[in-house]
Protein backbone atom coordinates (compact mmCIF):
# COMPACT_ATOMS: atom_id res chain seq x y z
CA UNK A 1 0.00 0.00 0.00
CA UNK A 2 1.08 3.52 -0.56
CA UNK A 3 0.87 6.51 1.76
CA UNK A 4 -1.24 8.01 -1.34
CA UNK A 5 -4.10 6.00 -0.78
CA UNK A 6 -4.64 6.88 2.70
CA UNK A 7 -3.97 10.50 2.41
CA UNK A 8 -6.95 10.64 -0.38
CA UNK A 9 -8.94 8.36 1.93
CA UNK A 10 -8.42 10.75 4.73
CA UNK A 11 -9.39 13.88 2.39
CA UNK A 12 -12.10 11.83 1.04
CA UNK A 13 -13.66 11.37 4.52
CA UNK A 14 -13.25 15.00 5.64
CA UNK A 15 -15.03 16.09 2.40
CA UNK A 16 -18.28 13.74 3.14
CA UNK A 17 -20.66 14.52 5.54
CA UNK A 18 -22.41 11.19 5.16
CA UNK A 19 -21.35 9.02 8.09
CA UNK A 20 -21.90 5.51 6.25
CA UNK A 21 -19.95 7.01 3.63
CA UNK A 22 -17.19 8.07 5.64
CA UNK A 23 -17.43 4.65 7.36
CA UNK A 24 -16.99 2.68 3.71
CA UNK A 25 -13.90 4.75 2.97
CA UNK A 26 -12.29 3.83 6.07
CA UNK A 27 -12.93 0.48 5.46
CA UNK A 28 -12.17 0.20 2.14
CA UNK A 29 -8.87 1.46 2.81
CA UNK A 30 -8.59 -0.83 5.83
CA UNK A 31 -9.40 -4.09 3.68
CA UNK A 32 -6.34 -2.54 1.07
CA UNK A 33 -3.76 -2.97 3.47
CA UNK A 34 -1.87 -6.26 4.37
CA UNK A 35 -3.22 -7.78 7.66
CA UNK A 36 0.07 -7.26 9.95
CA UNK A 37 2.06 -4.16 10.93
CA UNK A 38 0.34 -2.89 7.20
CA UNK A 39 -3.08 -2.68 8.47
CA UNK A 40 -2.00 -1.75 12.33
CA UNK A 41 -0.04 1.29 11.15
CA UNK A 42 -2.96 2.27 8.86
CA UNK A 43 -5.54 2.41 11.13
CA UNK A 44 -2.83 4.46 13.61
CA UNK A 45 -2.71 7.00 10.67
CA UNK A 46 -6.53 6.82 9.81
CA UNK A 47 -7.13 7.65 12.99
CA UNK A 48 -4.53 10.65 13.68
CA UNK A 49 -2.40 8.80 16.17
CA UNK A 50 1.13 7.51 14.97
CA UNK A 51 2.64 4.79 16.72
CA UNK A 52 5.24 6.98 18.28
CA UNK A 53 4.35 9.54 21.25
CA UNK A 54 7.51 10.88 21.86
CA UNK A 55 8.97 11.99 18.31
CA UNK A 56 10.02 15.42 19.89
CA UNK A 57 8.55 17.08 16.49
CA UNK A 58 7.35 20.37 16.96
CA UNK A 59 5.82 23.18 15.04
CA UNK A 60 9.39 24.87 14.97
CA UNK A 61 11.38 21.71 12.76
CA UNK A 62 8.40 21.48 10.84
CA UNK A 63 8.11 24.60 9.62
CA UNK A 64 10.95 24.26 7.21
CA UNK A 65 11.12 21.32 4.73
CA UNK A 66 12.43 20.02 2.02
CA UNK A 67 10.68 20.39 -1.45
CA UNK A 68 8.72 17.86 -2.20
CA UNK A 69 8.62 14.63 -4.83
CA UNK A 70 6.55 14.50 -7.82
CA UNK A 71 5.71 11.36 -7.82
CA UNK A 72 4.70 9.02 -4.74
CA UNK A 73 7.02 6.30 -3.55
CA UNK A 74 6.49 6.36 0.78
CA UNK A 75 4.55 3.30 2.02
CA UNK A 76 2.81 4.07 5.44
CA UNK A 77 5.81 1.43 6.38
CA UNK A 78 8.32 4.21 5.39
CA UNK A 79 6.92 6.65 7.49
CA UNK A 80 6.39 4.63 10.94
CA UNK A 81 9.93 3.57 10.35
CA UNK A 82 11.32 7.18 9.94
CA UNK A 83 9.25 8.13 13.22
CA UNK A 84 10.16 5.31 14.98
CA UNK A 85 14.01 6.42 14.20
CA UNK A 86 12.80 10.22 15.19
CA UNK A 87 11.36 9.29 18.66
CA UNK A 88 14.52 7.16 19.48
CA UNK A 89 16.88 10.12 18.34
CA UNK A 90 14.67 12.29 20.26
CA UNK A 91 16.20 11.26 23.76
CA UNK A 92 19.67 11.29 22.51
CA UNK A 93 20.47 12.05 18.89
CA UNK A 94 21.85 15.42 17.87
CA UNK A 95 19.76 18.10 16.89
CA UNK A 96 21.50 17.90 12.87
CA UNK A 97 20.93 13.95 12.89
CA UNK A 98 17.10 15.05 13.56
CA UNK A 99 17.04 17.54 11.08
CA UNK A 100 18.79 15.12 8.77
CA UNK A 101 16.00 12.05 9.16
CA UNK A 102 13.34 14.57 8.95
CA UNK A 103 14.94 16.21 5.76
CA UNK A 104 15.34 12.10 4.43
CA UNK A 105 11.46 11.33 5.17
CA UNK A 106 9.99 14.16 4.05
CA UNK A 107 12.38 15.01 0.67
CA UNK A 108 10.28 11.82 -0.19
CA UNK A 109 7.12 12.22 0.08
CA UNK A 110 4.53 14.80 -2.65
CA UNK A 111 3.32 18.40 -1.40
CA UNK A 112 -0.07 16.47 -0.26
CA UNK A 113 1.95 13.59 1.86
CA UNK A 114 4.14 16.35 3.54
CA UNK A 115 1.46 18.02 4.65
CA UNK A 116 -0.24 15.11 5.84
CA UNK A 117 2.60 13.82 7.77
CA UNK A 118 3.60 17.06 9.12
CA UNK A 119 -0.29 17.61 10.56
CA UNK A 120 0.19 13.42 11.63
CA UNK A 121 2.86 14.37 14.09
CA UNK A 122 1.74 17.19 15.48
CA UNK A 123 -1.62 15.80 16.21
CA UNK A 124 -3.73 18.01 13.93
CA UNK A 125 -5.38 14.92 12.71
CA UNK A 126 -7.06 13.59 16.08
CA UNK A 127 -10.34 13.76 16.10
CA UNK A 128 -12.86 12.49 18.94
CA UNK A 129 -15.37 11.79 16.09
CA UNK A 130 -12.75 9.55 13.57
CA UNK A 131 -12.09 7.47 16.61
CA UNK A 132 -15.84 6.23 17.00
CA UNK A 133 -15.80 5.67 12.87
CA UNK A 134 -12.58 3.91 12.58
CA UNK A 135 -13.99 1.24 15.33
CA UNK A 136 -17.06 1.17 13.11
CA UNK A 137 -14.92 0.86 10.06
CA UNK A 138 -12.78 -2.03 11.38
CA UNK A 139 -15.61 -3.55 12.41
CA UNK A 140 -17.00 -3.84 8.86
CA UNK A 141 -14.29 -4.21 7.15
CA UNK A 142 -13.63 -7.45 9.58
CA UNK A 143 -16.96 -8.21 9.59
CA UNK A 144 -17.35 -8.86 13.21
CA UNK A 145 -19.90 -7.03 15.79
CA UNK A 146 -19.50 -3.95 16.43
CA UNK A 147 -19.44 -4.31 19.92
CA UNK A 148 -16.68 -6.57 20.05
CA UNK A 149 -14.64 -3.93 18.43
CA UNK A 150 -15.97 -1.10 21.32
CA UNK A 151 -14.63 -3.54 24.02
CA UNK A 152 -11.11 -4.68 22.55
CA UNK A 153 -11.11 -1.02 21.94
CA UNK A 154 -11.55 -0.38 26.17
CA UNK A 155 -8.05 -2.42 26.68
CA UNK A 156 -5.93 -0.57 23.77
CA UNK A 157 -5.66 3.31 24.14
CA UNK A 158 -4.26 2.91 20.50
CA UNK A 159 -6.94 1.50 17.39
CA UNK A 160 -4.23 0.49 15.72
CA UNK A 161 -3.82 -3.04 17.90
CA UNK A 162 -7.49 -3.10 17.26
CA UNK A 163 -7.40 -3.15 13.65
CA UNK A 164 -4.77 -5.69 13.38
CA UNK A 165 -6.39 -7.81 16.09
CA UNK A 166 -9.56 -7.55 14.01
CA UNK A 167 -8.67 -7.93 10.35
CA UNK A 168 -5.99 -10.56 11.34
CA UNK A 169 -8.22 -13.41 13.68
CA UNK A 170 -11.63 -11.89 13.71
CA UNK A 171 -13.97 -11.89 16.62
CA UNK A 172 -12.12 -14.19 18.70
CA UNK A 173 -8.68 -12.27 18.34
CA UNK A 174 -10.61 -9.11 19.64
CA UNK A 175 -12.34 -11.18 22.78
CA UNK A 176 -8.63 -12.12 23.79
CA UNK A 177 -8.38 -8.14 24.30
CA UNK A 178 -8.80 -7.86 28.10
CA UNK A 179 -7.54 -5.58 31.60
CA UNK A 180 -4.03 -5.93 32.50
CA UNK A 181 -3.40 -4.32 35.45
CA UNK A 182 -0.08 -1.58 34.55
CA UNK A 183 -1.96 -0.60 31.16
CA UNK A 184 -4.14 2.23 31.47
CA UNK A 185 -8.36 1.49 29.94
CA UNK A 186 -10.13 4.39 28.63
CA UNK A 187 -12.06 5.52 31.32
CA UNK A 188 -15.88 5.16 31.42
CA UNK A 189 -17.87 8.81 30.57
CA UNK A 190 -21.22 10.00 31.65
CA UNK A 191 -24.41 11.39 30.21
CA UNK A 192 -25.53 14.82 31.39
CA UNK A 193 -29.08 15.65 32.65
CA UNK A 194 -30.78 18.91 33.50
CA UNK A 195 -31.45 17.81 36.89
CA UNK A 196 -31.83 14.87 39.19
CA UNK A 197 -35.67 14.18 38.23
CA UNK A 198 -34.43 13.99 34.07
CA UNK A 199 -31.47 12.27 35.47
CA UNK A 200 -33.46 9.40 37.29
CA UNK A 201 -36.35 9.23 34.80
CA UNK A 202 -33.20 7.62 32.68
CA UNK A 203 -32.89 4.46 35.11
CA UNK A 204 -36.88 3.81 34.79
CA UNK A 205 -37.85 4.05 38.98
CA UNK A 206 -34.80 1.82 39.35
CA UNK A 207 -32.42 2.35 42.42
CA UNK A 208 -29.05 3.93 41.24
CA UNK A 209 -25.60 4.80 43.01
CA UNK A 210 -25.52 8.41 43.04
CA UNK A 211 -22.34 9.65 43.34
CA UNK A 212 -20.54 13.06 44.71
CA UNK A 213 -19.08 14.38 41.74
CA UNK A 214 -15.51 15.87 42.42
CA UNK A 215 -14.40 18.37 40.39
CA UNK A 216 -10.41 17.25 40.48
CA UNK A 217 -8.76 15.30 38.19
CA UNK A 218 -9.94 11.42 37.07
CA UNK A 219 -7.18 9.20 37.94
CA UNK A 220 -6.46 5.82 36.93
CA UNK A 221 -4.35 3.84 39.58
CA UNK A 222 -3.08 0.39 38.66
CA UNK A 223 -1.32 -1.40 41.48
CA UNK A 224 1.07 -4.93 40.72
CA UNK A 225 2.74 -5.75 44.39
CA UNK A 226 4.45 -2.42 45.20
CA UNK A 227 4.52 -1.28 41.63
CA UNK A 228 2.05 1.54 41.15
CA UNK A 229 1.16 3.48 38.38
CA UNK A 230 -1.04 6.15 38.04
CA UNK A 231 -2.85 7.63 34.39
CA UNK A 232 -5.47 10.93 33.77
CA UNK A 233 -7.83 10.95 31.76
CA UNK A 234 -6.21 11.08 28.63
CA UNK A 235 -4.46 7.73 29.68
CA UNK A 236 -1.05 9.84 30.95
CA UNK A 237 0.96 8.61 33.01
CA UNK A 238 1.28 10.94 35.57
CA UNK A 239 2.61 8.34 38.59
CA UNK A 240 6.13 11.10 39.40
CA UNK A 241 3.76 13.50 40.11
CA UNK A 242 1.31 11.60 42.10
CA UNK A 243 2.91 10.75 45.45
CA UNK A 244 -0.17 11.17 47.65
CA UNK A 245 -1.47 8.87 45.54
CA UNK A 246 0.91 6.09 44.75
CA UNK A 247 1.11 6.38 48.36
CA UNK A 248 -2.63 5.52 49.01
CA UNK A 249 -2.58 2.72 46.53
CA UNK A 250 0.65 1.39 48.37
CA UNK A 251 -1.12 1.26 51.92
CA UNK A 252 -3.96 -1.03 50.93
CA UNK A 253 -4.04 -4.45 51.68
CA UNK A 254 -4.08 -5.99 47.76
CA UNK A 255 -1.19 -7.25 45.43
CA UNK A 256 -3.18 -6.59 42.20
CA UNK A 257 -6.02 -3.66 41.93
CA UNK A 258 -7.26 -1.25 39.37
CA UNK A 259 -9.01 2.23 40.45
CA UNK A 260 -10.91 5.00 39.27
CA UNK A 261 -11.11 7.90 40.76
CA UNK A 262 -10.69 11.55 41.41
CA UNK A 263 -7.49 13.48 42.52
CA UNK A 264 -8.28 16.59 44.16
CA UNK A 265 -7.11 19.38 46.67
CA UNK A 266 -8.96 19.78 49.70
CA UNK A 267 -9.10 22.33 52.69
CA UNK A 268 -9.19 20.43 56.65
CA UNK A 269 -12.83 20.67 56.36
CA UNK A 270 -13.04 18.78 53.54
CA UNK A 271 -14.18 21.22 51.06
CA UNK A 272 -12.45 21.63 47.37
CA UNK A 273 -10.12 23.92 47.28
CA UNK A 274 -10.17 26.35 43.89
CA UNK A 275 -9.56 23.78 41.12
CA UNK A 276 -6.84 25.80 39.56
CA UNK A 277 -4.82 24.13 42.67
CA UNK A 278 -5.37 20.29 41.90
CA UNK A 279 -4.65 21.44 38.28
CA UNK A 280 -1.55 23.04 38.88
CA UNK A 281 -0.16 19.61 40.25
CA UNK A 282 -0.87 17.74 36.82
CA UNK A 283 -0.99 20.42 34.30
CA UNK A 284 1.48 21.86 32.35
CA UNK A 285 1.12 25.70 33.26
CA UNK A 286 -1.92 26.55 35.24
CA UNK A 287 1.09 26.32 37.66
CA UNK A 288 1.68 29.24 39.39
CA UNK A 289 4.31 29.99 42.62
CA UNK A 290 3.88 28.02 45.19
CA UNK A 291 0.76 26.69 44.52
CA UNK A 292 2.29 23.21 42.78
CA UNK A 293 2.83 22.39 46.43
CA UNK A 294 -0.52 22.15 47.57
CA UNK A 295 -1.60 18.50 48.89
CA UNK A 296 -3.95 16.29 47.12
CA UNK A 297 -6.14 13.91 48.39
CA UNK A 298 -7.72 11.42 46.38
CA UNK A 299 -11.17 9.37 46.69
CA UNK A 300 -12.14 6.73 43.90
CA UNK A 301 -15.35 5.66 43.19
CA UNK A 302 -14.65 2.43 41.11
CA UNK A 303 -12.88 -1.12 40.90
CA UNK A 304 -11.87 -2.33 37.43
CA UNK A 305 -9.58 -5.53 38.85
CA UNK A 306 -8.80 -7.07 42.51
CA UNK A 307 -6.56 -9.02 43.47
CA UNK A 308 -6.88 -11.37 39.79
CA UNK A 309 -10.85 -11.18 39.57
CA UNK A 310 -11.33 -9.14 36.60
CA UNK A 311 -14.42 -7.08 37.51
CA UNK A 312 -15.11 -4.45 34.07
CA UNK A 313 -18.03 -7.00 33.39
CA UNK A 314 -19.12 -6.89 36.33
CA UNK A 315 -22.69 -5.29 36.88
CA UNK A 316 -21.86 -2.25 39.28
CA UNK A 317 -23.40 -3.03 42.35
CA UNK A 318 -20.64 -5.85 42.60
CA UNK A 319 -17.67 -3.14 42.20
CA UNK A 320 -19.18 -0.94 44.12
CA UNK A 321 -19.50 -3.79 47.11
CA UNK A 322 -15.93 -4.89 46.47
CA UNK A 323 -14.25 -1.10 46.43
CA UNK A 324 -16.02 -0.81 49.76
CA UNK A 325 -14.82 -4.10 51.37
CA UNK A 326 -11.43 -3.29 49.95
CA UNK A 327 -10.74 0.27 50.81
CA UNK A 328 -10.57 2.52 53.84
CA UNK A 329 -14.33 4.26 54.13
CA UNK A 330 -12.21 7.64 54.04
CA UNK A 331 -10.87 7.27 50.19
CA UNK A 332 -14.08 6.33 48.63
CA UNK A 333 -16.60 9.05 47.09
CA UNK A 334 -19.38 9.62 49.17
CA UNK A 335 -22.49 7.97 47.84
CA UNK A 336 -26.14 7.39 48.73
CA UNK A 337 -28.35 4.70 47.18
CA UNK A 338 -31.55 4.93 46.01
CA UNK A 339 -34.86 5.69 43.83
CA UNK A 340 -36.23 8.36 45.66
CA UNK A 341 -36.42 11.77 43.85
CA UNK A 342 -37.04 13.94 46.74
CA UNK A 343 -34.13 11.73 48.75
CA UNK A 344 -31.60 11.74 45.63
CA UNK A 345 -32.35 15.62 45.22
CA UNK A 346 -31.37 16.38 48.90
CA UNK A 347 -28.02 14.06 48.48
CA UNK A 348 -27.68 16.48 45.58
CA UNK A 349 -28.62 20.08 47.15
CA UNK A 350 -26.56 18.88 50.25
CA UNK A 351 -23.83 17.89 48.38
CA UNK A 352 -23.37 21.04 46.38
CA UNK A 353 -24.01 22.96 49.36
CA UNK A 354 -20.81 21.42 50.49
CA UNK A 355 -19.24 22.43 47.58
CA UNK A 356 -18.63 19.58 45.51
CA UNK A 357 -19.31 19.82 41.91
CA UNK A 358 -22.71 17.81 41.67
CA UNK A 359 -23.60 13.94 41.25
CA UNK A 360 -23.00 11.33 39.05
CA UNK A 361 -26.00 8.91 39.17
CA UNK A 362 -24.84 5.28 37.95
CA UNK A 363 -27.35 2.21 36.79
CA UNK A 364 -26.27 -0.67 39.45
CA UNK A 365 -26.65 -3.31 36.66
CA UNK A 366 -24.16 -1.56 34.29
CA UNK A 367 -20.65 -2.94 33.47
CA UNK A 368 -17.92 -0.75 33.42
CA UNK A 369 -17.77 0.56 29.69
CA UNK A 370 -15.63 2.79 28.43
CA UNK A 371 -14.62 5.57 26.19
CA UNK A 372 -18.27 6.27 25.71
CA UNK A 373 -20.66 8.43 26.81
CA UNK A 374 -23.19 5.87 27.55
CA UNK A 375 -26.44 5.33 29.60
CA UNK A 376 -24.60 3.72 32.47
CA UNK A 377 -23.48 7.28 34.38
CA UNK A 378 -25.20 10.18 34.12
CA UNK A 379 -24.42 13.39 35.75
CA UNK A 380 -25.89 16.28 36.93
CA UNK A 381 -24.68 19.89 37.84
CA UNK A 382 -26.46 22.78 39.24
CA UNK A 383 -24.18 24.87 36.55
CA UNK A 384 -24.18 24.10 33.22
CA UNK A 385 -21.02 25.00 31.13
CA UNK A 386 -19.79 23.59 27.27
CA UNK A 387 -15.98 23.16 27.14
CA UNK A 388 -15.62 24.71 23.74
CA UNK A 389 -12.29 25.53 21.70
CA UNK A 390 -10.68 28.64 21.32
CA UNK A 391 -10.52 29.75 17.49
CA UNK A 392 -9.07 33.06 17.44
CA UNK A 393 -8.10 35.84 20.31
CA UNK A 394 -7.93 39.57 19.94
CA UNK A 395 -5.73 42.14 21.54
CA UNK A 396 -7.12 43.93 24.31
CA UNK A 397 -7.37 47.55 25.58
CA UNK A 398 -7.81 49.19 29.04
CA UNK A 399 -6.59 47.01 31.62
CA UNK A 400 -5.90 44.31 28.85
CA UNK A 401 -3.86 46.62 26.99
CA UNK A 402 -1.12 44.05 25.19
CA UNK A 403 -2.39 41.20 26.47
CA UNK A 404 -4.16 38.48 24.29
CA UNK A 405 -7.78 39.13 25.76
CA UNK A 406 -11.44 38.43 23.99
CA UNK A 407 -11.23 34.59 22.66
CA UNK A 408 -13.57 33.65 19.91
CA UNK A 409 -15.41 30.26 21.05
CA UNK A 410 -16.50 27.43 18.33
CA UNK A 411 -17.91 24.01 19.32
CA UNK A 412 -16.70 20.78 17.11
CA UNK A 413 -18.43 20.23 14.30
CA UNK A 414 -18.40 16.40 13.82
CA UNK A 415 -20.16 16.75 10.69
CA UNK A 416 -17.19 18.34 8.53
CA UNK A 417 -14.47 17.96 11.28
CA UNK A 418 -14.10 21.86 11.77
CA UNK A 419 -15.58 24.65 14.41
CA UNK A 420 -18.59 26.69 14.66
CA UNK A 421 -18.25 30.02 15.81
CA UNK A 422 -20.80 30.97 18.95
CA UNK A 423 -19.14 33.87 20.69
CA UNK A 424 -16.64 35.85 21.87
CA UNK A 425 -15.85 36.95 25.76
CA UNK A 426 -13.06 37.97 27.89
CA UNK A 427 -14.94 37.78 30.86
CA UNK A 428 -13.68 35.95 33.86
CA UNK A 429 -10.35 35.99 32.95
CA UNK A 430 -7.92 36.81 36.05
CA UNK A 431 -4.94 38.92 35.48
CA UNK A 432 -2.98 35.15 36.04
CA UNK A 433 -5.62 33.51 32.86
CA UNK A 434 -4.79 36.72 30.75
CA UNK A 435 -0.68 36.63 30.93
CA UNK A 436 -0.99 32.66 30.31
CA UNK A 437 -3.01 32.48 27.47
CA UNK A 438 -0.90 35.77 26.03
CA UNK A 439 1.96 33.40 25.99
CA UNK A 440 -0.04 30.44 25.13
CA UNK A 441 -2.16 32.03 21.62
CA UNK A 442 0.84 33.51 20.74
CA UNK A 443 2.17 29.95 20.56
CA UNK A 444 -0.68 28.82 18.51
CA UNK A 445 -1.02 31.76 16.40
CA UNK A 446 -1.40 31.03 12.62
CA UNK A 447 -1.82 34.71 11.65
CA UNK A 448 0.80 37.39 12.94
CA UNK A 449 0.83 38.00 16.46
CA UNK A 450 3.16 40.92 16.92
CA UNK A 451 -0.02 43.52 16.76
CA UNK A 452 -0.05 44.49 13.24
CA UNK A 453 -3.57 42.75 13.40
CA UNK A 454 -6.12 43.33 16.31
CA UNK A 455 -7.81 39.88 15.70
CA UNK A 456 -5.26 36.49 15.73
CA UNK A 457 -6.25 33.08 14.53
CA UNK A 458 -5.07 30.34 16.22
CA UNK A 459 -4.56 26.77 15.85
CA UNK A 460 -7.91 25.20 17.34
CA UNK A 461 -6.45 23.39 20.37
CA UNK A 462 -7.09 24.99 23.76
CA UNK A 463 -9.87 23.89 25.47
CA UNK A 464 -12.17 26.44 27.15
CA UNK A 465 -15.03 25.37 30.22
CA UNK A 466 -17.59 28.38 29.52
CA UNK A 467 -20.60 29.26 32.04
CA UNK A 468 -23.22 31.06 29.99
CA UNK A 469 -26.90 32.14 30.51
CA UNK A 470 -28.58 30.64 27.53
CA UNK A 471 -28.64 30.13 23.63
CA UNK A 472 -29.96 32.73 21.50
CA UNK A 473 -30.56 32.67 17.51
CA UNK A 474 -28.42 34.93 16.01
CA UNK A 475 -27.02 36.08 12.23
CA UNK A 476 -23.80 37.70 13.27
CA UNK A 477 -22.32 33.97 13.23
CA UNK A 478 -22.50 31.09 10.43
CA UNK A 479 -24.24 28.55 13.05
CA UNK A 480 -27.04 30.97 13.45
CA UNK A 481 -26.32 30.42 17.58
CA UNK A 482 -24.96 32.81 19.98
CA UNK A 483 -24.19 32.31 23.62
CA UNK A 484 -25.46 34.52 25.85
CA UNK A 485 -23.48 36.21 28.76
CA UNK A 486 -20.42 34.12 27.79
CA UNK A 487 -17.83 33.81 30.70
CA UNK A 488 -14.41 32.00 31.50
CA UNK A 489 -14.85 29.07 34.01
CA UNK A 490 -11.54 27.92 33.32
CA UNK A 491 -9.00 26.77 30.42
CA UNK A 492 -9.20 22.90 30.10
CA UNK A 493 -5.83 20.72 29.60
CA UNK A 494 -7.32 17.44 30.31
CA UNK A 495 -9.28 17.60 27.26
CA UNK A 496 -8.25 18.15 23.53
CA UNK A 497 -10.04 20.00 20.99
CA UNK A 498 -11.19 16.65 19.95
CA UNK A 499 -13.37 16.27 23.29
CA UNK A 500 -15.08 19.22 22.88
CA UNK A 501 -18.92 19.68 22.88
CA UNK A 502 -20.47 19.85 19.69
CA UNK A 503 -22.44 22.21 18.15
CA UNK A 504 -25.41 19.45 17.95
CA UNK A 505 -24.86 19.68 21.53
CA UNK A 506 -25.28 23.55 21.58
CA UNK A 507 -28.46 23.34 18.97
CA UNK A 508 -29.94 21.01 21.67
CA UNK A 509 -30.04 23.46 23.84
CA UNK A 510 -31.33 26.36 21.86
CA UNK A 511 -34.62 23.88 21.08
CA UNK A 512 -34.42 23.55 25.43
CA UNK A 513 -36.00 25.80 27.54
CA UNK A 514 -33.56 26.52 30.05
CA UNK A 515 -29.20 26.24 29.82
CA UNK A 516 -28.12 22.09 29.84
CA UNK A 517 -25.07 20.90 28.87
CA UNK A 518 -21.26 19.33 30.00
N1 LIG B 1 -18.06 10.00 41.50
C1 LIG B 1 -17.67 10.17 40.24
N2 LIG B 1 -17.93 9.23 39.31
C2 LIG B 1 -17.55 9.40 38.04
N3 LIG B 1 -16.88 10.47 37.60
C3 LIG B 1 -16.58 11.44 38.47
C4 LIG B 1 -16.95 11.32 39.83
N4 LIG B 1 -16.51 12.42 40.46
C5 LIG B 1 -15.90 13.17 39.55
N5 LIG B 1 -15.92 12.60 38.34
C6 LIG B 1 -15.37 13.20 37.13
O1 LIG B 1 -16.43 13.51 36.24
C7 LIG B 1 -16.13 13.11 34.94
C8 LIG B 1 -17.37 12.57 34.28
O2 LIG B 1 -17.91 13.51 33.45
P1 LIG B 1 -17.59 13.39 31.89
O3 LIG B 1 -17.41 11.99 31.53
O4 LIG B 1 -18.62 14.13 31.17
O5 LIG B 1 -16.18 14.07 31.76
P2 LIG B 1 -15.97 15.60 31.50
O6 LIG B 1 -16.46 15.97 30.15
O7 LIG B 1 -14.57 15.85 31.85
O8 LIG B 1 -16.98 16.18 32.54
P3 LIG B 1 -16.94 17.51 33.29
O9 LIG B 1 -16.58 18.57 32.32
O10 LIG B 1 -18.36 17.59 33.75
O11 LIG B 1 -15.97 17.28 34.37
C9 LIG B 1 -15.12 12.01 35.07
O12 LIG B 1 -14.22 12.06 33.99
C10 LIG B 1 -14.43 12.28 36.39
O13 LIG B 1 -13.22 12.98 36.16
Amino acid sequence: MLLAELVTTHAAVAATRSRLRKRELLADALRAAEPGDEVEVAAAFLSGRPRQRRTGLGWRTLGSLPPPADVASLSPADVDDALGRLERLAGTGSQAARRAAVDELFARATADEQDFVRRLVLGELRQGALDSLLLDAIAAAADVPLPVVRRAAMFSALTGPIARAALDGGAPALESFHLEPGRPVRPMLAASAPDVAAALERFEGAAVAADTKLDGIRVQVHRRGDDVVVFTRSLDDVTERLPEVVAVARALDVRTVVLDGEAIALDDAGRPRPFQETAARTGSHDAEAGSATVPLSVRFFDVLHHDGTDLVDAPAAERLEVLDRVLPPEVVVPRLVSSDVAEVERFFADTVAGGQEGLVLKALDAPYAAGRRGAGWVKVKPRHTLDLVVLAVEWGSGRRQGRLSNIHLGARDPGTGGFVMLGKTFKGMTDQMLAWQTERFTELATSPADGSSYVVTVRPEQVVEIAFDGVQRSTRYPGGMALRFARVVRYRDDKTAAEADTVDTVRALAAAPGPAAG
